[in-house]
Order: structure tokens, then sequence, then C-alpha cells
């Protein structure tokens, strides 16, 4: 195959189209998904654009807002194990449009599993129209044939540059057009598709666009698989790597892998270039983005070891019944500086949707949502388009109203129904419920028991029937859309690295909560109150979610996971086997002592901040990075590690050592909570509607037309039972202390040795030393093992300062690296 790329043809570039894709032979490929980034450079032939450039109409043109639509279409249409099949679908697919002779396509893989430090896998390919080569040979677009083109113009005024008109480039004259050897289909995603297409990125899906789907041919002996290229240890080692310029003749059938110098996604409008000139140009750009494998450790804020992913990256681990798939996150760059940074979920929920929007039916930009279109609820997996142009009336009235005042019709469409009414803590009997239709996440996220370790904590149930009455507590509201919101988990007793997994597993398999990004495991040391005992070091994590569920609902299912997970509270800030905390809810902020929203320490507590900058590189809290939070916070260099791949292997950087902490046994009746209500939704917050539109088109759902009905909310009965049992002693103390941001205490590092975790955390000393160092058996102090308990807890009127001890006081005790860990449920050491 022979190409027409050269310096004497018209071309149009399309530079980092980037969509989220599901292509891969591993298993965790398919079921996460990960960034892909595509190069086309669509061959037009001599004087290719010289009808267009006389008649400037894109009737004449190929419009390229169109080819890029159609190319995130396949990267996020049907999965397909190699890259090669990937490149030829796009290539199949752009190559339908007409006037496009030939094309060239890279794909970018820059988060490949490969086992080596890298920056970017691509492959490149070289197509040319079928119909071209057979109807021109090799030489599809000679000059003499473009000649013709401007010679009749008013032919083909009529005519649009989209795909199935052939004719319509014939009659241009314009060298010889490819005939349209795959019509595309009107509808380009499989409606059994898991991971059909997001409709934001996919609304130009014209008819026009071929079908995917690379023929035997074209897959057949293509080069090695992605498994291979794996298994090497340099990816240079690719069949054709090395040879061709970019631009100039390839062999059609021999892709490239390409080690790149890096690359920068642009977005597609801003990327396209009427490649007019010498080949060349398609030289890597100077990259701005490290790559998760490719980050040295000292890339990170902290400086902290790093345990490199085996597999490139950890995202959000869908159980095998939980591939929602079509939230994942859209197109986006990668961010810079980050040892590990999986793709941002469609943005930092700071930036998010207006969900707490009055919920009914209200538009959303971009025409993503059709006010008052109620199509019946679709399963996971399947994909049908939220419709572009409403045809239903607008909006109703009362879709402007206040939250307090939004109508009671609000949770029809979500069917997150069936739940008992969580009113400020209180279980509302006689509720029913409302809605039949089943919740746009429950099929997907139904929890698998197989995927429940042994000691998983059991998902949150669905909510219950529904009361008639509830109070206009705005933290009670469950939002409109899909929300951002993101968890915080932490444990130091017990068997911490099973909790934290189930609890992830738990999460998963919550009715209204879709896992977008699971955090870093973060070894970290202890933040104590000032005075209190020292404890063992934590593991810390993040999780970023969506989630149709309402603030307090949120907050139910932190107490059901804490529950499960064996907690009981007997102090604050006392050793716990898992702590679980609500860190914001996108759009609502809260000042209730319940349920303070953004979360009163998450700001300064690097246990959280690292982590949660990790899964989210773009995150905000109050108006600043997380990234620069986590940087800045006190207790930044009380971080020993972060592990990637914690839930799906074993091989982590070494626990937590020292003494065993008992989990505390509860000593104390619960006391009734009293409601206080001070929350607000900030709606100027919200900025990003068209995600959660995207979110709700990906599984099939519309927007709830009555998310603002109180009657018709749910609760998690389960949740709900913990929380009135365990959580309302602390919850009617105010969960104040919270110091405002820049107001943290300057405390000095004297005196401290560098391997005392306490001391690393109190002090801001950069702590990265090797874990061994820290592992000094026997002599990590930490509370009172025979009674599980530590000091009484102090007033939380200022950030407490982490705890240094005196000399460690603790005699041989087991080991926590003897408790904490493994999945084989082995409980700590008896006799000891
Ligand atoms: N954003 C929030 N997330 C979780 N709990 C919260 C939040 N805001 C307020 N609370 C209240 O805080 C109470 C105490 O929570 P918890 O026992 O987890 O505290 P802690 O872990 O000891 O301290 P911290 O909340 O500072 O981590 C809970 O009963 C809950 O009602
Ligand atoms: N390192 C670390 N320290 C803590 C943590 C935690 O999760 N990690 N949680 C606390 C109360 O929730 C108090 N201190």
């Amino acid at each position: 195959m022979s190409t027409t790329l050269n310096a004497t043809t018209d071309r149009i570039r399309l530079v980092g189209l980037s969509a989220r894709g599901h292509h891969g032979v591993l298993p965790f490929e398919r079921e996460e998904g990960q960034l892909f980034t595509v190069d086309v450079t669509l061959d037009l032939g001599a004087r290719g654009t010289a009808v267009a450039a006389v008649t400037d109409s894109l009737d004449d043109a190929v419009d390229y807002s169109s080819v890029a639509n159609a190319v995130v279409t396949v990267i996020e249409g049907e999965p397909v194990s190699l890259l090669e099949a990937l490149a030829d679908r796009i290539a199949e697919r752009v190559l339908a449009y007409p006037r496009v002779l030939a094309a060239e396509i890279t794909v970018h893989k820059p988060q490949a599993p490969l086992d080596v430090a890298f920056e970017d896998v691509a492959m490149t390919i070289y197509r040319t129209s079928e119909s071209a080569g057979q109807s021109s040979g090799a030489h599809a677009a000679e000059p003499a044939e473009a000649e013709h083109a401007p010679a009749e113009p008013r032919r083909f005024t009529s005519h649009r540059a989209e795909p199935a008109e052939p004719e319509t480039a014939a009659a241009l004259g314009v060298g010889a057009l490819p005939l349209q050897s795959a019509p595309p289909p009107a509808d380009e995603a499989p409606a059994s598709d898991p991971w059909g297409p997001d409709q934001w990125m996919s609304e130009a899906d014209e008819a026009g666009a071929p079908a995917p789907g690379a023929s035997a041919q074209d897959l057949l002996g293509l080069g090695e698989s992605e498994t291979d290229q794996a298994s090497r240890r340099s990816p240079e080692a690719g069949p054709e790597h090395g040879g061709a310029p970019l631009l100039g003749p390839t062999d059609g059938a021999g892709p490239r892998v390409e080690p790149l110098g890096g690359f920068e996604p642009v977005s597609a409008v801003d990327a396209v270039e009427a490649v007019d000139g010498a080949a060349g140009a398609h030289a890597p750009e100077a990259p701005t983005a490290v790559s998760p494998e490719a980050a040295p450790v000292e890339s990170l804020p902290t400086g902290l070891p790093v345990q490199l992913p085996g597999e490139g990256r950890h995202r959000a681990e869908p159980s095998s019944d939980t591939a929602v798939g079509s939230a994942d996150e859209p197109a986006a760059p990668h961010s810079a500086g980050l040892a590990e940074a999986p793709e941002p979920v469609a943005e930092s929920f700071a930036g998010q949707a207006g969900a707490y929007s009055t919920g009914s039916a209200d538009p959303v930009e971009g025409g993503q949502e059709t006010p008052g279109v109620e199509p019946a609820p679709l399963p996971y997996g399947e994909s049908e388009p939220v419709a572009a142009e409403p045809e239903a009336p607008a909006p109703a009235p009362e879709a402007d109203l206040p939250l307090a005042e939004a109508p009671d019709s609000a949770q029809a469409s979500f069917g997150l129904t069936d739940g008992p009414l969580v009113d400020g803590g209180h279980q509302v009997d006689g509720a029913v419920g409302g809605a039949a239709a089943p919740g746009p996440l429950s099929p997907a996220l139904a929890p698998s028991p197989a995927d429940l370790p042994e000691t998983a904590a059991e998902p949150v149930e669905a909510p219950a029937p529904l009361p008639t009455t509830a109070p206009a507590d705005p933290l009670e509201q469950r939002p409109g859309r899909p929300v951002g919101a993101v968890f915080a988990l932490g444990a130091n007793a017990g068997h911490v690295l099973v909790t934290l997994r189930a609890a992830v597993r738990s999460l998963k398999a919550t009715e209204g909560i879709e896992v977008l990004q699971v955090g870093p495991l973060a070894r970290t040391v202890a933040v104590v109150p000032e005075g209190g005992e020292r404890q063992p070091d934590y593991l810390n994590t993040v999780v970023t979610v969506l989630t149709t569920l309402s603030p307090r609902e949120l907050l139910a299912v932190c107490q059901a996971l804490e529950s499960e997970a064996g907690r009981v509270r007997t102090q604050h800030w006392g050793p716990r086997t898992l702590d679980v905390d609500l860190v914001t809810v996108e759009g609502v902020d809260s000042q209730d002592p319940e349920l303070t929203l953004p979360h009163a320490h998450a700001h300064e507590r690097a246990f959280v901040l690292v982590p949660w900058s990790q899964a989210d590189p773009f995150a905000e809290l109050g108006g600043r990075t997380v990234t620069e939070l986590a940087e800045q916070a006190p207790d930044r260099s009380g971080l020993r590690w972060l592990a990637f791949d914690w839930l799906d292997t074993d091989n982590i950087p070494e626990k937590p050592t020292g003494p065993y902490v008992a989990p505390p046994v509860v000593d104390e009746d619960p006391e009734p909570v009293e409601q206080v209500f001070n929350a607000t939704r900030n709606e100027q917050s919200v900025i990003d509607a068209e995600l959660a539109a995207e979110y709700l088109a990906g599984i099939g759902e519309l927007p709830p037309q009555d998310a603002q009905n109180p009657q018709d909310a749910p609760a998690v009965q389960q949740a709900q039972d913990h929380h009135g049992q365990q959580g309302a002693p602390e919850a009617a103390a105010p969960a104040g202390g919270a110091p405002q941001a820049g107001a943290l205490p300057d405390v000095e590092p004297a005196g401290l040795e560098a391997d005392n975790p306490f001391a690393a955390a109190s002090f801001g000393t950069d702590y990265a030393v090797p874990v061994d160092a820290a592992q000094v058996p026997g002599q990590t102090p930490g509370p009172d093992q025979s009674q599980g308990q530590a000091p009484e807890p102090q007033a939380p009127d200022q950030f407490p300062v982490p705890q240094v001890g005196e000399e460690d006081s603790w005699e041989a005790p087991l080991q926590w690296n003897e408790v904490i860990g493994g999945t084989d449920g082995m409980g700590p050491r008896q006799g000891s």
C-alpha cells in the first residue's frame, strides 16, 4: 500500500484527541479503562481543500469536528485488545469521510501496563481509502485530478461533506475520492456496549460515521500483542520502530510502536491544523505530563517512597458487576509532577455540575438534558443518548424554585426509592416508596458476594420506602443529578488492609454510588490530639464517587462502613478499625456539626489530601488545589509511602510496624442526636452540568424529574441503624476545632528522630526514610493494649498537634505487620 501523504497534499491534522477507552488485553484494562490519545492526519490529496477554499463552505470541506467526534466515539466504543485494532478502526472510520484519501493514525496509550518506566506507547498506521486505491491505485490524489476541482463549484455546494455521500466528493473531482465501502450506522455505539460512548463526547455521532469493527484481515498479522509489548523490557522493539518519518510513507500493514518523548493532549479544535507544509510537523512535543510509571519518586511533594504500580496505575476497580463505565472521565490531560497521576475524573468535584439545583428537569448547558423527557430507565451497559434536541416543553416553573421549595415530584425518574428516609438520623416510619424504576446505579453496583473478602463489609442496602414528610434540610436533599463526592478512609487497628479493601468494595456495591477513583494507599503516621497517646501508623486512602444520595445518606454510608468494620467509638481520634469521613459533596457547604462539609479538617490533612490529589489531580478544596494543600499540610512529612495497586495485589510496601492495637470496644450507650440544620447548597460552586448529564446518559438515565422530593428520599437502613447506635455520641458533640487554612500551628521539628513516626507527623520534617528504618519491633509506643483505650480526648478547639512522646514504653508487643495486612483473614497472634 502506498501513501498519498506528502508535502504536496492537503491535510488536516487533529492532535491529541483524547478519551477514555477500555481497550487492552488485560482484564483490568477492560474493566477500568484508561486514557487513549489519537493523532489523525487526513490526507485530502493535492489541492484537496481547493474547493472549500473557494466556496468557503463547510459543505465542501471535511468537517474536522465531526471527525474528531468520530474518533472519540471509536475510542470510547467497543473495546478491542490491541492498539492495532483500535488504530485500524479509527482509520476505517475517518476514511469513510468524503475527500479523505488517506489517513495516518497514531494511537497513544500513555498508561499502558508496562513494567518499566515509560512516557508513552504510540502506534502509527497509515491507511488509504480502499476505493482510492482501487480507482487510482497508488496515486489517489494526483494534482492533475485535483485541478478539476474548482471547475464546477455549483455542483457540490449543496452537498455536505459528510460520509455516506460519496457522490459529493466525486463530483468535486478532487482526486479520486473514496467510495463508501463501510457505510456507517446511525448509532455507533452498540446497544449492549457496556462501555458505550459518553454522550457529551459523541454528540457528533453522525450518520455518516462508518461502523467500527476491523476486518479480520486488518486484525491479523499487524504486530505483536500488547501483552508482548508489556513483557518486553523496552517498547522500542516494535516491529517497525524507528523507521519512517511520521508523515512519510509507511507500509500500511505495519503499525509502528514508538516510545515517544511525551505528548500534550490538546483540544481537538485547538489542535487542528491544515497541514500544507512539509512533513515533519509530527515531532513529539515537549511533554507536559509525567506518566505515572515514569515519574520519579522525588516528584511527589513529600518525596515519600512510592510503590510503582505493577500494572501502570491504580484506578477504581469495578467489581465484576459494576462495570458501569459510562461515567468514566472524559478526555483530560495528564497532571504533571505526580508519581501516580491517573487521569482526572471528568472534573474535579469542586467544579462540577449544579447538581443541587432544583433538580426537576432543570436544563443543562449544552442541551445535554432534555427537560420533560423521561425515557424509561435503561439497564446498565446500554447506551441511549440523551436527546440533543428537546422535544419536550420548557422546564416547569418549579424548576427554578429554591431547594426548600422543590416540588414533591422530584424523585421519580431516578428511582432511588424503596428506602426509609434519613431524617436527621431518624427513620421516618410509614414511608412509602415513590418510584418503581430501579435506581440507576443499583443493577450495576449490586454486590457480588464472591467479590467480597472474608471480612468484607456488606454493601449498603437499597433505600427503603419513603415517608411523606421530611424537614427542609438541605443535607437531606438528593441531588438533581449525580454529583461528585469524596470519601476519606483510614484505619490503624485490626486487619487494616483487609478492612480498607472491604470498605472500597462496599462502596462500589452501594446503591446510589458509583466509585470513580480509588486513591493510592498511604501509610501515614498517626496524627493524634495534642497530649494524646501515640498510635500505630494509619493506612489511608480516598475514594471519589459520583452519587445520587443525599449528604446525610452519604454520612450514613460512612457510618455503616465503619460499623461493618467493627468500629466502635471510644475516643476522639482514637485508634479505629475504620474511619470513613465524607470530605466533600459537590455543591454542599454545611456547618452542621453532625455533617460538616467540606470536612472540617480535610484541608489540613495530608493523609487525606495526598491520596486525594493522586486520585483526582485537579481536585480543589476551598478554592485551592488539593495538591497545594497537601504540600502545605502540617502532617505532610508523616507520609511513609503510597501504594497504587493495593486493591489488586498484596505486593505493597512494608506495612506499618509497631504494637498491635486491638480494635476498641464500645463501652457506652448511644445518646440521642440533636439535629441541626445549618447547611447550604452553593449552586454557584457548580460549574459543569454536563458531567452529570453525561453520566446519566452513560447509564441510560435521564436526570431525575423530582429529585427534590423529600418524601421520596430514601435512606440507607443499615447505615441508619448504625448511625443511631454508634454515631450519636460523637455526632452530638461539635465537630469544631477546624482551623482555617493558614492558621495551622507552626511546629518545629527540633529534637526528633527521623524515623519516629509520630515526630514525623508532627513536625513537618521531610520524612522519607526507608520503611525499614521505622521498623523497630517493640519500640513504637501506643495505647494500652489490654484495654484498647487511649487517653480522654482533648477538646477539639484547635488543630491537634501530633503528640511526640517520650521514650517507647511498650515491651515486645505484637507487631502490627503481623496482623494488619493480607487477605488470609488471620487474626492477631495470640498469647504474645
Ligand atoms: N464530613 C463529615 N464526615 C464524617 N463525619 C462527620 C462529618 N462532619 C461531621 N461529622 C460528624 O463527626 C462525628 C465524629 O466522626 P468520627 O468519629 O469519624 O470522628 P473522628 O474520626 O474521631 O474525627 P474526624 O472526623 O476529625 O476524623 C460523626 O458522628 C459525624 O456526625
Ligand atoms: N495518619 C492519620 N492520622 C489520623 C487519622 C488518619 O486517618 N490518618 N484519622 C484521625 C481521625 O479520623 C486522626 N489521625
